[in-house]
């Protein structure tokens, strides 16, 4: 007996992206699913629905279209000031990115912005953002700082975040990323910057419970295995989970050093070698692959997918939204690209927007749709659930509940 149901979905094919589920998709045909107090609870084949009051509950049919779990983008640099279009433009009429980095452009300029964008600006900017990610099913978005680069900017970002999070539908992660790039006023002096980074920095984001994980860019052009070392260190010391920005462009073993920790992600990861993905598989730390910084930056090494799937490396899919590789605010896209360039599947590319997204932000309670989830269920106009990493730019989106709420 289903007693006080909030809303009863019949008729339903459902994507339950359940690998408990012998099917592809996890799906289950002719399908209900019981939503009460915001969580699944009771989820199957309709023929097995148990007694319910008709009366008493609110009930609508999908007429044989597809549900799936809201899709999560669990890797996004949303709050941001500013525009690197010109530098776009640039660059495609010749201007190399020295030249570019030496007028103060890349990274620098959006951190110059972004310390002078006040919270209502950088709110309401990572808001309209939000909303083109709510009307294409997006139900859980991640969020990091690192272009404010000194502890007074990166707690602004990170606040904002927080206050997204708050006022607006999607549920937001947050990721401290203080360790993207060296400010300016740190030039040369890359360890004194870590040693900020470490302490008074994160002591204050952890004081003022901004950050639900911490986050490094490893990288020739960002921090070293040894600086990457010593965040992941202070963030253990406060019991916060690591990811990390790893083998983008080269490969300074930042993988293993994730997996070491124990960490949720190693992000990128085009240059990752079979080392890396051993290391990654022993600690079941997700892969989340970037088509969009790959595309936006024409890169050519493609990630070891081959080896991801031989060592069952979890993989999942995210925007990398940032206004400099990945000006990209899509997660469908994401998916298209993920199949089209990196040749997944259609069902590998949407349990890398659903479970496994899910798993790289360290969250058991969606991504799936099973009893006791959250009940972040996207309903869409499509005769299958390939047609979602297929198809880009006409929205299937019918309805959309966060928590149970209909958006
Ligand atoms: O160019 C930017 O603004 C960010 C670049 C971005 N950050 C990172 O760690 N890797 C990237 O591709
Ligand atoms: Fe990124």
């Amino acid at each position: 007996e289903l007693e006080e149901i909030d809303l009863l979905l019949t008729d339903a094919n459902i994507a339950t992206m359940d690998s408990n589920i012998n099917a592809p998709y996890g799906a289950i045909e002719n399908a209900a699913i019981a939503i009460k107090n915001g969580k699944i609870a009771w989820i199957g084949e309709q023929s097995t629905l148990p007694s319910f009051d008709v009366f008493a509950t609110p009930t609508l049919s999908v007429k044989g279209q597809w549900l799936t779990p809201g899709l999560i983008d669990c890797h996004t640099h949303l709050v941001f000031a500013g525009s690197r279009s010109q530098e776009f433009e640039q660059r495609l009429q010749g201007v190399s990115y020295e030249q570019i980095a030496a007028q103060g452009g890349g990274i620098a300029s959006t951190v110059k912005a972004t310390r002078a964008a006040d919270r209502e600006q950088l709110f309401v900017d990572a808001k309209d953002r939000l909303n083109t990610l709510l009307k294409e099913g997006v139900t859980t978005v991640e969020i990091k700082s690192g272009y404010g680069l000194d502890t007074e900017n990166e707690i602004k970002i990170l606040e904002v975040a927080r206050l997204l999070g708050e006022h607006h539908p999607i549920d937001i992660k947050t990721t401290f990323l203080g360790a993207h790039a060296l400010p300016p006023e740190y030039k040369g002096r890359a360890d004194e910057y870590i040693d900020l980074v470490c302490t008074d920095m994160l002591d204050q984001v952890v004081a003022n419970n901004l950050a639900d994980a911490v986050d490094v860019f490893c990288e020739n052009v960002g921090f070293s295995y040894s600086q990457t070392k010593r965040v992941f260190q202070a963030a253990k010391k406060h019991n916060l989970p690591v990811k990390c920005h790893a083998e983008q462009l080269s490969n300074q073993q930042g993988s293993q050093l994730v997996a070491q920790f124990n960490g949720l992600s190693a992000d990128h990861i085009e240059h990752l070698n079979e080392e890396g993905v051993k290391a990654m598989a022993d600690a079941g730390t997700v892969a989340v692959l970037l088509p969009g910084a790959f595309y936006f930056l024409r890169e050519t090494k493609f990630p070891p997918i081959e080896l991801l799937n031989q060592y069952k490396v979890p993989i999942a899919i995210a925007s990398d939204f940032n206004p400099g590789t990945s000006p990209l605010c899509s997660v469908h896209l994401m998916m298209n690209m993920a199949c089209t360039l990196f040749r997944l599947t259609p069902e590998q590319a949407l349990a890398g927007v659903t479970r496994n997204a899910a798993k790289a932000l360290g969250l058991d309670d969606r991504g799936i749709l099973k009893v006791g989830a959250r009940a972040d269920i996207a309903h869409w106009q499509i005769s299958h659930p390939s047609q979602l990493s297929y198809q880009f730019g006409v929205n299937k989106l019918l309805n959309l509940w966060i928590l149970g709420r209909i958006n």
